[in-house]
Parts: structure tokens; sequence; C-alpha cells
């Protein structure tokens, strides 16, 4: 069976696209544990859908199909003992307090097909849901103590983050947080069992039971030989050097691993909040980075099997761009064109996270207007998306997306 998977670039246009309409587990967000489950407001979820759904419009018109995580997980489950696995690898990873609440949680799975199941699990279960099932625990009957018997999952939406398609292969990542470290179990199992993957023979670069966490929106892509990683608040550098080392190591093609020393912050949580690739030649950057970066080279060493190679870079990184791709000129083109304040306003809303669906073409979000306008003057074809919703999860474009592939370029 042919390998699906084939991203080679940020850049070539783009054929697939996974991502995941918000659902449920929006309207799951409360107050008290926004920080915990890693959002800073709580969407509208019928708007963030209408905001989504014209998301994987832009797609359509343009030629790039879109799949979605929920139906190639529930797809991945149709075998009767895979999706029961699936359920007690779930429920292990999920805080379940007691026997009691997992028995419960069960039953109420039991009672699901396979797509209302996977949406439930999106979703969180709260306690008043269980009222009219048998309820078997004591903490499940104590609405005041805490009003979930199963956590939302709210930053599914973020596709970008917990695999990532790399060449023909794939990363399933192990994420910083608990709470977005169970959303990579739908890529275990979907890569395991979906019938589009199972008797393919994909590359697992890492893997979410490494000890380190790397995080997708860290991992770029800069052509077919060269990668960006960013040591960020969400990447470490021990999981980027086991990363390179099972990348460099095989027969990928990848030569380079450029790590990215970036502040760890919550604004730029990830590499791909500050740094884009956007056209062969053409980058967005958060100018706010630009003082604090260093970056790294990770190349094979000649010293022996499985050994690599790092290097601290001295120059610009213009000119560490120019060396690593071989190009005579690159243009770093800067959010908010620079300005302090537009600069720091436009990338809180992720004005430098873009997603180019061919090179020289991306898609933005409509409210970041300084630098969209800057992408245009500099010849950059730009699809517009409105948000008041979605981008109250601190992603865009770029993080709503997983390409699945790419034309080569
Ligand atoms: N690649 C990205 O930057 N993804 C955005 C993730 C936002 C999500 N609320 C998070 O904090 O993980």
């Amino acid at each position: 069976m042919k390998n699906p998977l084939n991203v080679k670039s940020e850049i070539g246009k783009l054929n697939t696209v996974l991502l995941h309409r918000p659902g449920k587990e929006l309207e799951n967000l409360v107050p008290d544990c926004l920080d915990r489950l890693l959002f800073d407001d709580i969407p509208y979820l019928e708007n963030a859908i209408k905001e989504h759904d014209e998301f994987a419009r832009i797609f359509n018109e343009n030629g790039v199909e879109v799949i979605y995580l929920e139906d190639l997980a529930s797809e991945a489950i149709a075998n009767g003992k895979v999706r029961e696995k699936f359920i007690d690898d779930f429920l292990d990873e999920s805080s379940v307090v007691g026997e009691g609440s997992r028995e419960t949680i069960k039953e109420y799975f039991d009672s699901l097909s396979n797509s209302e199941l996977v949406d439930k699990m999106m979703a969180g279960i709260r306690k008043t849901e269980i009222k009219n099932h048998k309820i078997h625990s004591l903490s499940d009957m104590l609405d005041c103590d805490y009003p979930f018997i199963l956590d939302p999952m709210p930053n599914l939406y973020f596709t970008r983050d917990p695999f990532a398609i790399v060449g023909n292969g794939v990363c399933i990542n192990h994420m910083r947080t608990e709470t977005r470290n169970r959303e990579t179990l739908f890529a275990k199992y979907i890569f395991e069992y979906h019938p589009k993957f199972k008797d393919v023979d994909i590359p697992i670069w890492y893997n979410r039971d490494e000890r380190y966490s790397i995080e997708g929106g860290d991992i770029l892509i800069l052509n077919n030989e060269v990668m960006a990683v960013g040591i960020s608040q969400r990447t470490d550098s021990a999981a980027i050097e086991k990363f390179a080392r099972n990348i460099l190591w095989s027969d990928s093609g990848f030569k380079t691993v450029l790590a990215f020393d970036i502040p760890k912050k919550r604004a730029f949580m990830h590499l791909d909040t500050v740094f884009t690739m956007i056209d062969y030649n053409k980058f967005t950057i958060h100018p706010e980075i630009e003082g604090p970066l260093t970056v790294f080279s990770i190349t094979k060493s000649v010293h022996g099997k499985e050994k690599l190679s790092i290097e601290k870079e001295e120059s610009e990184l213009e000119d560490i761009l120019m060396k690593y791709l071989k190009l005579d000129k690159v243009s770093l083109i800067r959010c908010g064109g620079g300005n302090i304040v537009d600069a720091a306003r436009e990338q809180w809303n992720d004005g430098s996270n873009t997603l180019a669906i061919a090179p020289g073409e991306v898609i933005v979000y409509g409210r970041n207007y300084i630098t969209n306008r800057i992408l245009e003057d500099n010849g950059i074809i730009v699809h517009r998306l409105d948000s008041s919703e979605l981008v109250r999860g601190r992603g865009g474009p770029r993080c709503m997306s997983m390409p699945f592939s790419r034309e080569d370029i």
C-alpha cells in the first residue's frame, strides 16, 4: 500500500490537511480551569464553528483535501477489540478518580457508537450528564466538588501539535502538559489501526512514550534536507536530540536540524508562533525573538554511528538561513512591521502564525491587518480568515492544521 504521507517543505502546494472541527469541548471550559487547560478565554462555540468552517472552505476552494481528526479516529477503532483497548488506554491516561468512576464512564462509553464515543472523549463528561446512568462512585455524586467526571480536550482544534508529519513519517509527540498528552493517543491509534495507514510502513521519528517533550508547533520543515525545531516552552532540547538522531540517521534525506532557542514564555509557546516560512526565501518573524535567538545546527557526526555533531551558529539569522537553504537572499518579514506595540498585539493574535498553501500563498487571520498588508507588499498572496473566537485558544492557521501531503518543491 502506498504511503499517503509526504511533507518535505513548509510551502509546497498543499494537497491534504488534517483539521478538527471544534466541538462541545469548548463548552466545557470554565474560568477556574482555563490556565490548566491552556486557554485565555472561553470561545463562543457556534461562532467558532462558523469560523472554522470558513477555514475549511478556503482549503476546499484552493484544491486542498480536508480530512478530520474525529473521522480518522472513529474509523481507526472500527474493530471491537481495538475500540476496547482504546477506551482502556484513554481512561488510564485521563486522571479518572477511582475504580467506581472508571466503571461509570466505561458503561456510558459502551452505549455510544464509534463516532459518538470519539466526540464524547473529546468533549469530556459533566457529572450532571451521567445522572441517569448507573453511578458507581461517591465522588461522581458530588457536583460541587469538581463538575467533570472526565476533563474536556479543548486544544484539539490545534491539530499541529500532538503529532507532526515529517517527510514520509510521523513524530508522535510527548506533550509538555497532561492536558494535551491525551491528544496524542488519537495519533497512536490512527497510525496503528486506520485502514489507510495500518499496512503501510510508516517511520515513527519520535514516540509518545519518550520521556522528553516535543510539540508539533516547534517543528518546521524548511526543505527536504533541513528542518528547524524550536527549543521552547513546550519542547525540550533532549527531545530534539533524540528526534534528530532518529531522522538524520535514517534514509529520510534530512541532513540538518537547526535548533532555534527561543524565549520560554506563553506568548511564544512554539517556534511557529514567532517564525513561519511562507515562500522559498521569505519568512515571517516576531521581532521580539531576534535579539535573544540562538541557533544550533545538528548534523550526523563522523565520529560514529548514531552520533550527532552540534555547533552553535554565530551569524545573523538571515545568513544562517541563506547558508543552510542555499539561497542568495532571505527576507524576514516582521510582524506588526517591527513597531513594538503592533508587533506584540498582532503576534498575540497569531500574526506570525501563517500557513502556506503554496509557495508565496498563505492563510492568515484577517485581524492582523498591519502584518497582512506588509505580506502583500512583499508579493505574498494572502487569504484572510476572520476570527474573534478561534483566536481565543492562542493559535492561528498553522496551529490549526496538520499537512498530510504537499507537492515536492
Ligand atoms: N502551534 C501552536 O502554537 N499551537 C497553539 C496551541 C494553543 C493551545 N492553547 C496551547 O496552549 O497548547
